[in-house]
């Protein structure tokens, strides 16, 4: 199980987020659902290490993670979808697909994750994954390189941004795919109808969590609160 137990984060004095409790059972799938600036992609990233808590502390399976870096978190298993996908200029998409260090890859899965991100094999396999792919695509191959990995955790930072009116569904498949090989999902996003699709869900408003539970009640809890505690963490219902 993956946890934060009373972490705060500080800028300059500024609590960017206060006294985060979450756990992260094994094989379920959460979201982190919240406005813009509510704390969520800082909470991401000190699940995965980039940033340090300025106090609590990170935990897996009850031992100290707080200290290891990115990549000693990335060997134990966790893994992290940027916002915002990387380019790797003469990395081919298959070979780029690759990289996350499997001794064997089987092909047909390969070609089955890449369908089901919405890019045919046979059109994508060979692209190289630089600017000539659109932003959209880029964000679907980032997609299909930790569904190829099999991570312990995935934390995908919105994972639906720059999609299409697809993005609904694809995020149905990737989840799916996710629960059938017993990776536990992270999801951060603002969407509600995202949110839903994961089996619990965490509130979260201005650095501190609002409500936690089933996925679909916290959705309805946020859409009659939603705008109100934007910035200021008061909550009026
Ligand atoms: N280094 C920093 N210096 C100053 N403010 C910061 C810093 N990092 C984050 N913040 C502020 O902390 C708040 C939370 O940021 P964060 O990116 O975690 O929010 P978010 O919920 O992911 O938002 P969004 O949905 O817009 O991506 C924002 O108000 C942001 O401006």
């Amino acid at each position: 199980m993956l946890c934060l137990r009373n972490v705060t984060y500080r800028v300059d004095g500024r609590r960017i987020i206060e006294r985060i409790n979450m756990r992260f059972k094994e094989g379920m799938t959460y979201s982190i659902l919240g406005p813009n600036g509510a704390g969520k992609s800082t909470i991401a990233y000190i699940l995965m290490g980039v940033m340090k808590p300025s106090e609590g502390r990170v935990l897996l399976d009850g031992d100290d993670i707080t200290n290891l870096s990115i990549t000693e978190r990335a060997r134990l298993g966790i893994t992290l979808l940027w916002q915002e996908p990387a380019r790797y200029d003469g990395i081919t998409v298959e070979k780029y697909l690759t990289l996350g260090g499997k001794i064997k890859v089987d092909k047909n899965e390969m070609r089955e994750i890449l369908e089901l991100v919405g890019l045919p094999y046979e059109l994508y396999a060979h692209r190289f994954v630089d600017k000539s792919l659109s932003g959209g695509e880029r964000k679907r191959i980032e997609l299909a390189s930790i569904l190829m990995l099999r991570p312990r955790y995935a934390i995908l930072d919105e994972p639906d941004s720059g999609l299409d009116i697809t993005a609904g569904e694809l995020i149905e498949n990737v989840l799916e795919y996710f629960r059938r090989v017993g990776t536990t999902v992270i999801l951060i996003t603002h969407h509600e109808e995202i949110a839903a699709k994961t089996d619990f869900a965490y509130f979260v408003c201005a650095g501190r969590i609002i409500k936690k539970g089933f996925s679909r009640e916290i959705v309805d809890y946020y859409k009659k609160t939603c705008g109100r505690c934007f910035l200021t963490g008061r909550m009026e219902v």
